[in-house]
This record gives C-alpha cells, sequence and structure tokens, in this order.
C-alpha cells in the first residue's frame, strides 16, 4: 500500500511532539505501525518506545499489524492500554513499597457491596432516611461517580457541585469517602484505582517521581481524544521532559465526556500539557465516498470547539449512497433492499442514541422475523424489567387467575419500583396471593411500610384488582391507563439516579405505548411479541448504541431514532447546554461515518420532529454533488446547495470543480402547512394517546407546541402539525 503524503509527513517527523488529527477512517492504524517500524529503522531502541492504544482490541490488532510488517527477528516496542499500563505501575509501586498492597475488584456485584456498605455509613450521617438510595440504579450511579472523581482528579465535593446527579444523592460525596476508607480498611481497589493510586503517589513525591522517569524517548498514543485527566497526567508523568509524545486523534470524535474526556484535550490541553507540538492532518478518509464524506464535513460545522479539518474521500472508496426514511417501516424496507442484492445481514447495523430507541425496531424485526443480534443481550426488550412488567399487566387483565399466582403478583408489585425492599414485596404478594385481600391495618405483614409505601402499593393492589374489568380495551388504552395509575413517569425519573437515565425508562414507556397503538385491538399478539424469546443471531443485523461502534465500519448502517430530543438528546427538564450540543453533535458524526457503502437515517415521524442534524448534514445536497461527480462534466446548470462554500471546499480539495449556487432562504426552510389555531380548551383525539384536552398552546404560531392533557395518558407536550391528532367538538361523552 502507498502512503499518502500526508501519512509519509507523520511517518517521517522529526524532533519534539507532534499532534495527528485523523479523520475517521483515515488509516490511523497503518500510519502508526509505519511510524514505529521507521523509528526502530533509525535505531530507537524498542524498550525506549510506547505505544498506548484505546482498549484491547485496538492493542491486539496493532501488535499483530507490527509482527507483520516487522522485519524477521526485530525486537518489537511495547504495546500497552492505559489499563495495562496502571496495572504494571500498581505492581511497581507496591514493590517499591510506595503503595500498600490490594487486590483488584474484578467482579460488578463486588464493587457495588462495597458500595452500598459506604452508602449505608454515609446514610447513617443524615438526619432523613433515604431507602433510594440502596437501589441498584442508584449504587451505579454512585459507582460512575467514585470513578469519575478518580478520572477528573477532583475531590468529590468538587465533581458533585459540577455533575447533576439528580434528587437524593448528596451522600455520595460521603460515600466516596467511606467507599476509600472501605477499600483501605479491605486491601482492596477498583479499576479506577489502577491508574488513580499510583498517579497521586507519584504527583506526591517527587523521588518517586524520578525512579520512572527518564526511560521512554518515544510515546505514541492513539485515540488522544477520549482520553481523560488522570491518564494525560500520568502520560505528562512519564513522558517526563525528555520523551516526544505523538498524539493521534479526532477531535470531533470526543464521545465520552461524561467518562470525563475533553474535547481541548487534543486541542488547546495539548499544548499547555507538553507545549509547543508539530501538528500534522490525515484528511483522506479510506472508508466511504464523497457523499458520506461531504455529509459529515456538513454535519460538524456547527461546532465551534472543532479542529478546522475537511475530511475527503479517497478516489478508490465505495461510493456511499445517502438516504432518508421513517421509523422501522424504514428499516424493514432497507433491510429488504439490501438482502435482495444478495448482501448479508450481517453486514449491516443499526445504531441508537439509546437503547430505549431500539425498542419498535426489535419489536419490528421480531414480528417480520428477521435475525438481529445485540451489543449488549441484556438490552433483549423482553428482558428488561418494565417491559416484563408491562406484558404482565396485559396478561393479568386477559388471565384473571394470575392475581392468584405470587410470582406475577411480586413482578407487578415491583415494577417500577416502589421503593420497598424486594422481600417484603415478595411476601406481600404472597399473601395476596393467597387472600385476595389487602391486610387490615395493623396487620405485621405491614409493620415498617412508611405510610406512603403503604398506599402506592396498597393503589397497586387496587389497579390489579381492576384489570381483569378492563380486558375489552386496546392494549394501548389499557397501558396508558396502568402507567397513570402508578405514576410511572414520576417514579422513573426519581428510581433513576441520572436525570438522563430517567428519561430514556420514561422514553421507553412512549415507546411501548405507541407499539401497543399499531397493535391495535390485538393484546395477544402485543404480550405474544414480548415475551418471545430470542437469542442473538450472529447471521442478524447489528443493533448497538453510537458509543459501542467507536472505531467500527459496516457496509449498510442506519441510523435509527434521529428524532430532536433523541438525537441530539435533551428535554424539558434537562434543556441542551451549547456543550452537550456540540457532544451529541460529535455523536452524531461519529455514527454517520461508520458507514461504507450505505447510510439509512431514520427519523420516527408521528409527534417526533427530525433532528436537525439531518438538515445539517445537508445530506440530499451530498448525494446532489455525488451524482453530478460520477455523471461527469454535463450541460446542467450551477447546482444548488446550501453551504457553496463549503461544497467549494471540498470540490477543490479533490481538484474538481462545479458550478455552485446557493439555495434560498425557502428551498432550505422547512416546509410549514398553514394551521388552523389550536386553542385551549379544545377536545382531540390523539391516536396513540387517546382524547385529550389541550391546556397550553405555545411557540411559533404556525407550528405551535401543544400541551395535552389526555385522559388516560396524562400530560404530553406534542407538535401540533406533526402529531396524529384530530380535533374533536366538545369533550366527548
Ligand atoms: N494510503 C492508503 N492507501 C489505501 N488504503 C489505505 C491507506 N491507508 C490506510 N488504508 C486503508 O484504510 C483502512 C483503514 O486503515 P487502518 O486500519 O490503518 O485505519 P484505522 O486506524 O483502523 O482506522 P481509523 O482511522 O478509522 O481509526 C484499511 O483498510 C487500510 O488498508
Amino acid at each position: 500500500m502507498r502512503l499518502t503524503e500526508e501519512q509519509r509527513a507523520v511517518v517521517a517527523h522529526g524532533a519534539g511532539h507532534a499532534r495527528v488529527a485523523a479523520v475517521a477512517g483515515s488509516g490511523k492504524t497503518t500510519t502508526m505501525v509505519a511510524r514505529v517500524l521507521t523509528l526502530l529503522e533509525q535505531g530507537v531502541t524498542p524498550s525506549r518506545l510506547l505505544v498506548l492504544m484505546f482498549n484491547r482490541s485496538a492493542r491486539e490488532d496493532f501488535q499483530a499489524r507490527l509482527a507483520a510488517m516487522a522485519p524477521p527477528g526485530q525486537p518489537l516496542p511495547d504495546v500497552r492500554t492505559f489499563h495495562s499500563l496502571g496495572h504494571r505501575l500498581t505492581a511497581t509501586l507496591t514493590r517499591w513499597g510506595a503503595l500498600a498492597p490490594r487486590e483488584l475488584l474484578t467482579a460488578d456485584w463486588q464493587l457495588e457491596r462495597l458500595l452500598r456498605q459506604a452508602t449505608q455509613r454515609a446514610l447513617a450521617e443524615v438526619a432523613e432516611p433515604r431507602e433510594s438510595a440502596l437501589d441498584a440504579e442508584r449504587l451505579e450511579a454512585l459507582a460512575h461517580f467514585c470513578a469519575l472523581v478518580k478520572a477528573e482528579m477532583v475531590p468529590p465535593a468538587t465533581l458533585f457541585e459540577r455533575l447533576d446527579f439528580g434528587e437524593e444523592t448528596d451522600h455520595f460525596v460521603a460515600a466516596f469517602d467511606h467507599a476509600e476508607a472501605l477499600l483501605a480498611e479491605h486491601g482492596l481497589m477498583s479499576y479506577s484505582d489502577l491508574l488513580y493510586r499510583p498517579l497521586r503517589a507519584l504527583e506526591a513525591d517527587a523521588g518517586l517521581r524520578a525512579r520512572v522517569q527518564g526511560f521512554l524517548d518515544h510515546v505514541i498514543i492513539d485515540e488522544y481524544q477520549d482520553i481523560n485527566v488522570a491518564q494525560q497526567r500520568l502520560l505528562a508523568l512519564l513522558a517526563g521532559r525528555d520523551a516526544a509524545v505523538m498524539a493521534v486523534g479526532d477531535a470531533n470524535q470526543c464521545i465520552y465526556e461524561w467518562r470525563g474526556a475533553h474535547p481541548d484535550t487534543m486541542l488547546e490541553r495539548f499544548t499547555a500539557t507538553f507545549g509547543e507540538a508539530v501538528d500534522y492532518p490525515l484528511s483522506t478518509t479510506f472508508r466511504h465516498g464523497h457523499a458520506l464524506a461531504l455529509s459529515a464535513n456538513h454535519a460538524i460545522a456547527a461546532n465551534r470547539r472543532r479542529p478546522d479539518q475537511l475530511c475527503v474521500a479517497a478516489p478508490g472508496n465505495p461510493d456511499t449512497s445517502l438516504g432518508l426514511d421513517q421509523g422501522s417501516r424504514g428499516l424493514l424496507q432497507a433491510l429488504a433492499a439490501w438482502q435482495h442484492e444478495g448482501r448479508r445481514l450481517d453486514e449491516a447495523c443499526v445504531l441508537v442514541r439509546s437503547w430505549a430507541l431500539s425498542v419498535p425496531l426489535q419489536l419490528a424485526l421480531l414480528r417480520e422475523g428477521i435475525p438481529f443480534r445485540l451489543a449488549r443481550e441484556d438490552r433483549f426488550v423482553f428482558r428488561l424489567p418494565l417491559v416484563q412488567a408491562l406484558a404482565g399487566y396485559l396478561m393479568l387483565a386477559r388471565t384473571p387467575a394470575l392475581l392468584a399466582d405470587p410470582a406475577h403478583l411480586a413482578l407487578l408489585l415491583g415494577q417500577p419500583t416502589p421503593f420497598v425492599a424486594r422481600e417484603r414485596l415478595v411476601a406481600l404478594a404472597t399473601r395476596l396471593a393467597e387472600t385476595q385481600r389487602w391486610p387490615e391495618r395493623h396487620d405485621p405483614l405491614l409493620e415498617g411500610l412508611r405510610p406512603h409505601q403503604k398506599r402506592t402499593l396498597k393503589r397497586r393492589w387496587a389497579l390489579l384488582c381492576e384489570l381483569p374489568r378492563l380486558a375489552a380495551w386496546p392494549p394501548a388504552r389499557l397501558l396508558a391507563h396502568v402507567v397513570e395509575a402508578v405514576e410511572a413517569e414520576k417514579v422513573l425519573k426519581r428510581a433513576a439516579a441520572r436525570r438522563d437515565k430517567g428519561e430514556e425508562d420514561v422514553r421507553l414507556l412512549d415507546v411501548l405505548l405507541e407499539q401497543a397503538a399499531e397493535l391495535g385491538n390485538d393484546p395477544d399478539a402485543f404480550i405474544e411479541l414480548l415475551r418471545r424469546p430470542v437469542e442473538n443471531r450472529e447471521d442478524g443485523v447489528l443493533i448497538t448504541t453510537v458509543h459501542g461502534a467507536k472505531g467500527l465500519e459496516w457496509p449498510l448502517v442506519v441510523l435509527a431514532g434521529a428524532n430532536e430530543e433523541d438525537f441530539p438528546h435533551y428535554s424539558r427538564d434537562n434543556p441542551l447546554s451549547p456543550q452537550r450540543l456540540e457532544e451529541e453533535r460529535r455523536l452524531f458524526y461519529v455514527a454517520i461515518t461508520r458507514a461504507r457503502e450505505r447510510l439509512l437515517l431514520l427519523h420516527d415521524g408521528g409527534d417526533h420532529r427530525p433532528s436537525r442534524f439531518i438538515a445539517e448534514s445537508a445530506w440530499q445536497d451530498a448525494e446532489r454533488v455525488r451524482r453530478r461527480l460520477a455523471a461527469g462534466a454535463t450541460e446542467d446548470g450551477p447546482l444548488a446547495v446550501a453551504c457553496p462554500d463549503l461544497v467549494g471546499r471540498y470540490l477543490e480539495a479533490l481538484g474538481e470543480s462545479l458550478p455552485l449556487a446557493a439555495l434560498s432562504r425557502d428551498e432550505v426552510a422547512e416546509p410549514t402547512a398553514p394551521y388552523a389555531g389550536f386553542s385551549v380548551g379544545q377536545w382531540l383525539r390523539h391516536a396513540v394517546f387517546g382524547e385529550g384536552e389541550i391546556h397550553l398552546v405555545e411557540g411559533d404560531p404556525a407550528n405551535p407546541v401543544i400541551e395535552v392533557r389526555f385522559r388516560h395518558a396524562g400530560r404530553r407536550r406534542l407538535i401540533a402539525r406533526r402529531a396524529p391528532i384530530e380535533l374533536i367538538a366538545g369533550e366527548p361523552a
């Protein structure tokens, strides 16, 4: 393979630090392997060269490619992940007596147990009792908090103030300290300690630092945009004053801010940490065609914090096509067309911003019998506790005998969480199944339950008893009734220890209600669908989150759920800050640049507005440019595009030129339907949520947002123009 001029420049870099800005698919690995081989050729001692990769599979890939390219018998340098570096440093500092020996907690449950204990100690110090603090989800959030303190190297109180961990989490700071004490007491450490402990020891002791410095002449590090503060500080410390650091990455692909990464690690922070560096771009992608490269350039253009770098497709790349469609129907059609062309399903990947958005797709694939696999098996729709519970409510309506089934009752009483310990729920369910009556007020079974817990559980039992009488209702209506009766939205939001998690659960509810409505009047079909056992099928289409797709590529990529509020993710309670919007935009950029031959963007339609990122990506312009380039010079007039400057720069980089014109504003703006006004007090019927009354009309008069109080689905905000609604005359009987 002949390296490009840009790649050759990186390989031939002379003295000092270097920063390589590599767009997606630009052959980073190829270039870094060539750089290492060149350094070895120049006589650099292999043991004085360290290569750091982001994860184990990247490391193995790199080692294999290096071994394949190196002359036989050539000793090779260390290729490590930060993780393995942490292991080694911890072992060394322990041997030197600078760190107390500790054992690594490798299973999640071990850490959860320790954090439970730390939480109990922290709770003993606060006045009001707080059972929710011991919920699995909240403990998971605490684990995240503790890991982030160590990734960011900040005092826990500072981090807590900066981040929004939601209600009832202010014991986190004290719990962190207790967790640290417990770890020390039992001689244990977590994964984050692998770097945190050595780094703290080294930063506190100049003598110790001197013992680990001076061993390296070159450090080459991949995916630099996603390293956290602890990793960067450790790197600076090991490199010392003498080693030359080459950081390779793409600030536009920094998607781990929530884990402590920052887009400016690759920008200003690099020079702040290491001093001057030579900048090298790797701007040619070998992954996809012009249309996608152009669209990706458009998609990221609105970000302020980004490198000014154009990504250009290499001439021999697949001629990627771009498309836009709606919902699961769009997915099914795309997969059918793909197979019709003789392509395999395992060449396709469906990307979602969050797992909740995969639920309608899973159900559609299940209905059609199309094999699929999930990057996380616990996200199979029928394994989600909330889905099991909702299916359980429907089943109970159809099969009243389930009222005497203790396991079924325990499932329904326990979801969404009533914040009551599991053993108590099981005991209560067993009694209710047996007696079919709510216990007397002084029954020992109710002892120790707080009044609001009693009220919640009693209301749920009343709902369960009521359900068989509602068996004739369509599933969507029945579920909407259940959701309202158990105050699911409120409970889910409260139970989630992170705001976005709560919102994802509430979104899941929405998705399920919409799905139930699609199945019309056939509850059995819906129940059957939710209970159908499925397993990952290796020959099936992969469903994964965008985060899980980092560094990967597929011939066909379908990005589903490209709706406002879903992607970018935000809500009224959790509005987008400029910084978060930029992170969401980088995530979108990562998502679309995974495709090799075809990219399909899907939005949901209905009352979901298409994501702003779809318009920003100017995919139609990009498609038109692609076609015009493929057709060669024609007599056609100028090509009208939204950003002639950007398209012009792209063509110039290719050495091509096309006559361009700017689209007029009217052509760029979305068409708006002429709308008669909505007004407070009007009644309407929604295809999913049923009947409701308008309580608020606001926003653009031509495209108002309405808030409707539905009889069975609670209060909802809808984009009037897009919602499947019809106005009805007066309140229905
Ligand atoms: N100069 C080149 N000419 C042709 N193909 C190249 C060149 N450089 C890299 N490639 C090809 O591009 C693809 C991606 O390269 P490589 O595996 O080195 O990059 P990567 O580091 O995995 O990708 P990314 O840049 O997305 O992280 C490979 O198929 C590789 O053969």
